[in-house]
């Protein structure tokens, strides 16, 4: 489904990412794990477009997209929820998911109802700005926001970094249900080893911007942690 051919990602002169290469399959759960500052985040932002400069090919439903600007990705099927959330200041939680809605190719500006199926809590706070829920609130809002744009992968950057454990719960069991009942392809960028093992099917593990160890989750042994990941 998505493919990344030696691929090198750049800001400036910082080269962060360097000849990976990499495959994520249709209807998979697959974990990018890595110390901070290994280049995860760069590697989410390389597939989606965003502030990075790339080469090399990134291969999607067989075309090439590395050329292609970041809403056109969207476009393509890609969702991103990133890392902080983003939740646009002065928005309502509405508008905040309608974003999603605009960012489709088919022109359909109905939210999804998997979106009030999997948060209906949002239906409450529809009118209230989006920056005043609570941060696990607003973390189910930007997955809201991605699932809006009907991806056909979504791409998640640390989902339940520094949430509230009460809300921690309902995010990983949305994700699991996001692949288990409804199909959709994942990547997640996770540090919680607990997390990955219940939730991925193939793990990668970045070091310095290369991979430093792949596999089925069921391979993802202490000491693989221990080695690459210093836990
Ligand atoms: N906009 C930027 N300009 C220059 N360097 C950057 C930029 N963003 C990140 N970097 C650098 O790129 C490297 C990889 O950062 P990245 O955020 O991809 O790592 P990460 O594995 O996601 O880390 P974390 O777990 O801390 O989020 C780091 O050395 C970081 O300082």
């Amino acid at each position: 489904m998505l493919k990344f051919k030696d691929l090198n990602a750049f800001y400036g002169t910082s080269h962060i990412i360097h000849d990976l290469n990499l495959e994520i399959r249709e209807g998979e759960v697959f974990c990018i794990m890595g110390r901070n500052g290994v280049g995860k985040t760069t590697l989410l932002r390389s597939l989606l477009g965003i502030g990075v400069q790339t080469k090399g090919a990134i291969e999607f439903e067989g075309a090439d997209i590395s050329g292609d600007l970041t809403y056109q990705r969207a476009r393509r099927g890609i969702g991103y929820v990133p890392q902080g959330r983003e939740i646009v200041p002065g928005l309502s939680v509405l508008d905040n998911i309608l974003l999603g809605c605009n960012a489709r190719a088919d022109g359909q500006t109905s939210v999804p109802p998997l979106v009030w199926t999997l948060f209906p809590f949002l239906k409450d706070h529809l009118h209230r700005r989006g920056t005043n829920l609570s941060g696990g609130q607003q973390q189910q809002l930007a997955i809201a926001r991605a699932l809006a744009t009907d991806p056909s992968i979504l791409v998640l950057d640390e989902p339940t970094e520094g949430i509230q454990p009460n809300i921690v719960e309902h995010i990983e069991e949305a994700i699991v249900s996001l692949n288990r009942d409804h199909g959709l392809t994942i990547i997640l960028v996770e540090q919680k080893i607990r997390f990955a093992r219940t939730a991925a099917h193939r793990f990668a593990i970045l070091e310095k911007g290369q991979i430093a160890a792949a596999g089925d989750t069921a391979d993802l042994s202490n000491e693989l942690i221990h080695k690459h990941m210093g836990l």
